[in-house]
Parts: C-alpha cells; structure tokens; sequence
C-alpha cells in the first residue's frame, strides 16, 4: 500500500527505490505479496489503476480506450482476472497483476512507465465470496462465456489496433486455460500477442534447464521431463523444450516430444486414457499403461526434471522428492506455482528431502537454506526474468508480429547471462540485481530475431543492438535545469 502511493505521488522516486533495491522490494510489488494485494483489493482500494473495460462498454469500447490519460502506448498486460497466479478467479481484483507486471517492464525492462497501459476485461466472476463482498469494484454477476465473451475480446483488440496500431505488444496475463490458448492462437496472426503465462515461462524455464543440465551433463534430447501441471506453463514449457531439442539434434519436433511427459489432475496423460484429452495435451498422450498419481509416473518415466505448475501446493511431498532422488544425483525440481502457498514444496524440503542433491528452482521467491552447514541459494524461475527484455526488444525494434523462434531467442538470451561465476555458487540463474543487464541482452536477442525474420519496422537495423537497447531504457533520474 505504501508503495501504490508512492507510484501514484512521486512515479520517478519509486522506480528509482525498485531500480536500486530489486532483490528486497520485488516481492513486495510483484509474486508473492501482489496476490495477496489482489485478494484484498476491494478493501485496499484508494485511487484507481488502470483501465477497465467492462460487459457494459460493449459498443464504445474505443471510445474508453481513448478516455485513457497517455496516448503513446507501447505496452499493454491484459487479464480477465480467472486465473490470477495459482489463486483462481478473483474477478476485477485481477488489476494488481496487469498492474505489477507493468512495474516490471519499467524497472526491470526500461520501457517508459507512461508507455505502458495495464487493463482488466471485466465479464463478472464466478467468485461466491466476492459477488457477495460488499467492497467487490466489479460487475456482480457470473462470468459470460461464449459468444458475449470472444465478441468482447473481438471489440477490444480490434479497438487496440485501431488505436495504437500494429506495434503496440499485447501481454495476455493469467487467463484461465480455456481461453489462453485460444485467444493466442486467435490474436497471433493479426495482433503483436504475447501471453506470458504460456511463453515467458516457458522461456524462463528452459534457460533454467539448459543451466541446469550444466550440472548433470548431456543435452536435452539425452533427459527425460515430467510436467506435473499440464495447463498454461506445463504445456507451454513443453512444446519450447521440444523446438529446441527439434534444433539442437535435428529431429522433428514430434520425435522431440517423446521423452516429455504430462501428469493433469487424472494422472499421466496417455494415449489409452478414457477421457477426452484437451487438444493442446494431446500431443503428449504417448502409449503408455494408465497411472494414477504422481509418485507411480516418476517411477515408471524416471525423469531427470521434474516440473510442477498445478497451482497445488504441497503436491512434491518427501516421497516424491525421495523418489526423484533415487533415480538421479542431481534431480531438477522445479516447483513454479504462485504465490508461495500454492509452490508444490519449499527450498527447504527439497533441499532436506534430497540430501542436498537438488537443483531447486521456484516460481515464488524462497531464502537461501542452509542444510548440513551448506548454504543453497534457491533459484527464482519466474517469467519476471524475460518478459520486461523480451518486451524491451519487441517496441525496439518495432517488431509486428510474435514467433516462437523470438521466444527462444530471450530463453537463450537468458541462458547465455549464467556464467561460471554462477555456477560454482549452484545458481542456474544470474541474480535479480542485475535484471537490467540481462533484459538489455535478451532484448537484443529478441530484437535480432526480429530483424531476421523480416518482422521489425524499426529501420536501419541498429549496429550494436545491446548498446542500442541499452541507450532506450528510461531511467529514473531528472534533468538538470539551465
Ligand atoms: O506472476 C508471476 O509471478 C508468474 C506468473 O505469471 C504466474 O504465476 O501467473
Ligand atoms: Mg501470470
């Protein structure tokens, strides 16, 4: 609350306090306490942040979009607020997260705060509690689905378009899995879309496997992985690692999906299994027997990664951990789900459970811990390590349109930044301290790939495109009066 106003009072001095104390303030305005802030929003609310645009705008939804106070917007992070982190719907209150990732982009990425526009679509909540909370801010009705929904979304990229044109990047945040995957098969071919929760994770984690395997040895294509959590991330992650062991070792990417497996919430996904199986699953129902739970296909597929994303926190009990244990020295657990509630196990456990022998990574940020008079520094793997660069490098190079090879280009970005230095402090990440480094760097990855594809409007090609990007960051610092 103290930092809200401080964004509203005084802008240049709380991205100067972000900038100079990201390790101790980003999790203060990001993952873990931003869900917290959205769970009490109603009651926490003072003075309006961002723009909503409701059931009721239909028709002039261009015409709110106008009503905004900036007009050079090169930035929006869009959500309906279903799927807010590992929290579920909390409906309009869903602002906090457009609204922090924006901070992101400014602190983290260097994109100028007032070229950045958070928005929450409103079409009601199916949240009991809030519709029943006299301090909810939002339409107190169920959710719309269907056509109202998808004519909604139809208006207001349409009315982005039109408003800032082509070149504006359009980030889809914490929608539920139903639509995200829609939607960004929909909007992609016409609209610069980007959904972090499918590709800047995705991103994140594959620069933390590829560092990750610095420890274990051999490529990808030699591991096996298995996503507990088979929505957003899980499946997004999935199909990254698979291009980008289809590019390393050259086979096609269907041969690639064969060592990655997908355990949902009725147990590993397989060829023979009953049930309809969601189509962006589909791809890795492999033939197998059915099995249950979790713990029985570790067994079975002995993975050397094992990755969750189900938002159930506790779901990698000792057993669990145990078992990854047994079957690798070095086991990779990454346990991505936010806030820290809904983390599938803390540092601690999988530093205890394993003996020492994990390489930890998780979504929400955990101090080091120390074990056998060792200290192990966790690893964040959170997509705040890619989205403010990748963003960085789309509006540098005014990039129209984008490709999966953009994606990895920032995962490899990322990866190239973890140096021996890193390494021999276990670390598959560098730090958060130098984010603005390493955002300048997977910009000018992304922007590269920009250029390559044919994609970038932004002309001549700068010559050093990480001084370039570098040169384009604002900073919090003011002009010297004549
Ligand atoms: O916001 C975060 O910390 C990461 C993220 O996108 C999510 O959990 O949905
Ligand atoms: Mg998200």
């Amino acid at each position: 609350m103290f930092l809200m106003d401080l964004q509203e009072r005084n802008e240049r001095l709380f991205y100067k306090l972000m900038i100079d104390n990201v390790e101790e303030l980003l999790p203060v305005v990001y993952t873990p306490t931003v869900g917290e802030a959205c769970q009490k929003y109603g009651s926490i609310f003072r003075r309006s942040q961002g723009l909503y645009i409701s059931l009721k705008d239909r028709g002039r939804v261009l015409e709110v979009l106008r009503n905004w106070r900036e007009k050079s917007i090169q930035v929006i992070v869009v959500t309906d607020g279903e799927r807010i982190l590992g929290l579920g719907d909390l409906g309009c209150q869903g602002m906090g997260i457009p609204v922090g990732k924006l901070a992101l982009y400014t602190a983290l990425g260097g994109v100028r705060p007032s070229a950045c526009l958070p928005i929450t679509i409103d079409v009601g909540t199916n949240n009991e509690e809030l519709l029943n909370d006299e301090f909810y801010i939002g339409l107190r009705q169920k959710r719309a689905t269907g056509q109202e929904y998808a004519e909604l979304l139809d208006e207001f990229m349409a009315a982005v378009k039109q408003n800032y044109g082509q070149k504006v990047l359009v980030q889809f945040e914490d929608f539920a899995n139903h639509n995200a995957f829609t939607l960004l098969e929909k909007y992609r071919p016409t609209h610069l879309a980007f959904n972090d929760d499918i590709q800047g994770t995705a991103a994140v984690v594959l620069a933390g496997l590829i560092a990750g395997l610095k420890f274990v040895g051999g490529t990808l294509a030699d591991h096996t992985f298995l996503f507990f959590g088979a929505g957003e991330a899980g499946t997004g992650i999935a199909e990254l690692v698979a291009l980008e062991i289809s590019m390393q070792s050259k086979v096609s990417q269907e041969d690639a999906r064969k060592n990655i497996w997908l355990v949902d919430s009725k147990g590993l996904i397989v060829s023979s299994r009953k049930d309809s199986i969601q189509p962006f699953k589909k791809l890795y129902a492999h033939e197998h027997e059915p099995v249950k739970d979790l713990l029985s296909a570790i067994k079975d597929i002995k993975p050397t990664a094992l990755i969750g994303s189900a938002g159930v926190g506790q779901s990698f009990t000792k057993e669990v951990i145990e078992a990854m244990s047994s079957i690798n020295k070095r086991p990779i657990i990454l346990a991505l789900s936010n806030p820290t509630s809904r983390s599938e196990c803390t540092a601690e456990q999988a530093y205890s459970w394993s003996q020492g022998r994990a390489i930890f990574g998780s979504g929400s940020p955990f101090d080091p811990v120390k074990y056998n008079e060792k200290l192990f520094v966790p690893a964040q793997a959170n997509n705040a390590y890619i989205f403010p660069g990748f963003g960085l490098g789309v509006v540098i190079s005014g990039a129209i349109r984008v490709k999966d090879d953009m994606v990895l280009a920032a995962a490899e970005g990322l990866a190239e930044q973890v140096s021996s230095e890193h390494f021999d402090k276990g670390l598959i990440y560098p730090p958060f301290s130098s984010i603005r480094k390493i955002s300048a760097n997977i910009a000018a990855r992304v922007a590269a790939k920009a250029y390559d594809l044919g994609l970038a409007s932004h002309l001549p090609r700068p010559r050093d495109l990480v001084k370039y990007a570098e040169s384009c960051m604002y900073s919090p610092i003011y002009r010297s009066y004549r």
